[in-house]
């Protein structure tokens, strides 16, 4: 990998975090696509970035106006799941998503981030040699367009992790890793602690999760992290971009792929923007400083990261100027009752549907 410009742009992402800076990175591409009718649930593959390529590069300026300080180019699953889904070459889609998001990246001052993420290869027992040549066709491209950091997101076994870490290494950028893991271990049963060490070891520098299990569960699961690294007496940066819709009732393997309500019907599960508050606090207090979400997660939710942290980052989000509290015409009281920051955070929203249940059981699936 020939050296990039990047290097010469204002202040890498690391030298940002050792600086006790406080990075917010962008929310759910993938899923979100898939309800603008973009992509096709359970292929879950990005040809809209070759199809629709307006699409993806509205959804990056949404988050950009919402805080984003990052945005990751749209290449979740453009590997070998796009060969499965015969949607498109991966090249001509992981080349369009690196365009796209530089234009916008550019337009707000963000730093942007080639992503890698499970394979299918890797599922059905293929050798590290066959998968990690899926990682190096996609880091090659991110290189070429001189991204400014990598990141691996959305691996449920460390092992496949580490393999794409070693990959992302070996272009000399900073990589961040993200597990889509619960506290307790990855989906083999390595412990979470244990994780955290294997990908810090296999070069990561930020590391994380991201995805599928309860936001709660998720923070645990980077407390654990943090607990593992200590104990090591290792060192790297902690992210944390959950998932925005409650499923504490969701099974421990497979989390929430396994809900009844998976994937058509999980509006009554959508995290509100005062949730983010409250996870946001909490995270922010374990020490985590790169914030993000994953599916579930849109820009009023990124804009809720921001606004929490309001103070510590001292900026303000450009959407923000739209978000003001609340006059209700028709409070209870006369006096119409502004609706601040605390009624909200006090609230205990309804779903409004009659016999809504609060839990439903996961369906059974052979992993349980
Ligand atoms: N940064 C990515 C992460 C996607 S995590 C996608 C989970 C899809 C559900 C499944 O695996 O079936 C994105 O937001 O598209
Ligand atoms: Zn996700």
């Amino acid at each position: 990998y020939s050296s990039s410009s990047s290097e010469v742009r204002s202040q890498t992402i690391l030298e940002r975090l050792n600086a006790g800076e406080i990075l917010i990175g962008d929310g759910g591409y993938i899923t979100e696509m898939e309800r603008r009718g973009y992509a096709t649930a359970g292929l879950w593959t990005p040809e809209v970035n070759v199809e629709h390529p307006h699409a993806v590069e509205g959804l990056h300026h949404e988050f950009a106006r919402a805080g984003s300080d990052i945005l990751q180019a749209f290449t979740f699953y453009a590997n070998d799941n796009l060969d499965r889904a015969q949607t498109g070459g991966r090249n001509e889609v992981n080349e369009s998503a690196c365009r796209i998001v530089k234009k916008v990246a550019a337009q707000y001052n963000c730093l942007w981030a080639g992503g890698l993420s499970t394979t299918i290869i890797y599922g059905h027992g293929g050798s590290k040699q066959d998968v990690q040549q899926y990682f190096r066709e996609q880091a090659e491209i991110f290189v070429r367009h001189d991204s400014d950091f990598l990141i691996a997101e959305y691996f449920h076994i460390c092992e496949e992790a580490e393999w794409a870490v070693e990959v992302l290494k070996e272009t000399g950028k900073s990589v961040l890793a993200s597990l889509c893991i619960t506290s307790q271990s990855d989906y083999k049963g390595v412990p979470t602690d244990e994780c955290a060490v294997r990908l810090v070891k296999a070069g990561a520098d930020v590391i994380g999760v991201n995805c599928k299990f309860d936001p709660p569960e998720s923070l645990k699961a980077v407390a654990k992290m943090k607990e593992g690294l200590e104990k090591a007496g290792l060192k790297a940066h902690l992210m944390f971009q959950p998932l925005g819709f409650h499923c504490p009732d969701a099974d421990n393997k497979n989390g929430y792929l396994t809900l009844p309500e998976f994937p058509y019907a999980l509006e009554p599960r959508q995290l509100t923007r005062w949730d983010v508050h409250k996870l946001t606090r909490s995270a922010y207090d374990l020490g985590v400083r790169y914030f993000g979400g994953c599916c579930g997660f849109k820009a009023y939710h990124i804009r809720a990261i921001s606004e929490e942290l309001e103070k510590e980052r001292g900026t303000k989000a450009a959407s923000s100027g739209k978000h003001k509290p609340f006059k209700s015409l028709f409070s209870s009281t006369l006096n119409h009752v502004e609706r601040n920051e605390e009624y909200w955070l006090n609230l205990k929203p309804a779903s409004g549907r009659l016999f809504c249940p609060s839990y439903t059981k996961p369906l059974n699936t052979k992993n349980q």
